[in-house]
């Protein structure tokens, strides 16, 4: 007959996929209860949103499947408590940057250029290619992130004493709008710009991810560089606008995050042209050649040149991006130029 002893014995094989080391030991599997045949027990997780749940349900139900005697296995789930984590992984395997390969900071030399417009079709485009994409909205002066993603008013959930990013068209989502109540001005200063944005990379549960597409704060002022700096690995991408007018800024920019030693993965020109309609030539609104001055004085590449898409402010306002309403238009096939070659340039 099958009691409690025996399915101790056959469970002790499944494995926790991270540690490597028996679900049973680790006192991940408790709560076992046998009853003619039938096998109940719980597996408790590092976190709800653990994403091989149900390879490990699945396995623990294949191994005791076998067993003679057993009719049925019932598996609830439960989450390990915060005093468990701690002991079991003194670093909690999921929050903050570990399992984060790159970190792309989209940067501009002055505000309204198109940053987090960049920053969200950046990311969506990264995330069609089958990339896993998280987006921190750092934009202290006025975070859009959740407008333009129709997130307003959404709360970010928490487990374990971590922060849980919202996820919204296969993107996980931070935005420091999230962190303030609504209506509340927005007053990051200072060493408050730090506090918040180091408890967002220490405490956000990212887990896995190819990319995070931070939008920085516009401008070459304190909050860009320090955000920019206070994360390990983070290459800048930088936007500008085709106008000669504009290069000043871009150029100050670039210039001190080189002095901070940053490393700048491309520019990306935005509102480059205006195209009437498929026939005409395209009308260059803001002047041109900006993008490609830019690339030449500083060698870096330009990654891709935006038009003056109707699309794209009505998605910015509607709350669903251009990358996720018309992937494969125009501007759409742009965007996928250059997550392709930011793609291909981080390996
Ligand atoms: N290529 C484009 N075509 C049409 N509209 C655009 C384009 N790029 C940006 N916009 C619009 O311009 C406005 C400003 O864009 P966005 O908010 O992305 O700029 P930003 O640089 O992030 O601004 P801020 O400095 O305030 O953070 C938005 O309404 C957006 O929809």
């Amino acid at each position: 007959m099958i009691d409690e002893f025996k399915i101790r014995e056959a469970v002790k094989s499944v494995l926790d996929p991270e540690l490597k080391k028996s679900l049973l030991d680790l006192g991940m599997i408790r709560d076992i209860h046998v009853e003619n045949g039938q096998v109940w027990l719980t597996l408790a997780l590092s976190t709800a949103r653990c994403p091989r749940k149900d390879a490990m349900v699945e396995e623990i139900k294949g191994v005791l499947g076998k067993l003679p005697g057993v009719a049925g296995v019932d598996v609830r789930l439960a989450t390990l408590s915060h005093e468990e984590l701690e002991k079991l992984f003194p670093k909690h395997p999921l929050v903050g940057l570990e399992k984060v390969r790159h970190v792309l900071a989209v940067a501009s030399g002055k505000g309204g250029v198109g940053k987090t417009t960049i920053a969200v079709n950046v990311a969506l485009a990264l995330a069609g290619r089958g990339r896993r994409v998280g987006l921190l909205d750092a934009d202290v002066y006025g975070p859009s992130v959740p407008v333009m993603l129709s997130l307003e008013g959404v709360q970010p959930e928490e487990e374990n004493e971590a922060i849980l990013p919202a996820e919204k068209f296969g993107l996980r989502i931070m935005s420091l709008g999230m962190l303030t109540a609504k209506g509340q001005p927005i007053v990051w200063r200072g060493p408050l710009v730090a506090k918040a944005i180091k408890q967002l990379l220490g405490q956000v549960m990212w887990g896995d991810l190819d990319y995070l597409v931070l939008d920085l704060p516009p401008g070459t002022g304190d909050p860009s560089i320090t955000i920019a700096q206070s994360i390990p690995h983070a290459a800048i991408l930088m936007v500008t606008t085709p106008q000669e007018v504009a290069l000043a800024d871009v150029r100050r920019s670039i210039d001190l995050f080189r002095k901070f030693g940053m490393v700048i993965v491309g520019l990306v020109e935005n509102m480059s042209y205006f195209q009437p309609d498929h026939s005409g030539k395209p009308i260059a609104i803001f002047g041109e050649g900006g993008g490609e001055k830019l690339s030449e004085e500083f060698g870096l590449p330009l990654l891709g040149k935006i038009p003056i898409d109707l699309a794209i402010g009505r998605g910015g306002d509607s709350g669903v991006p251009l990358m996720v309403s018309s992937p494969d238009s125009e501007t759409g096939r742009v965007f996928q130029g250059i997550a392709d070659r930011i793609v291909a340039a981080s390996g």
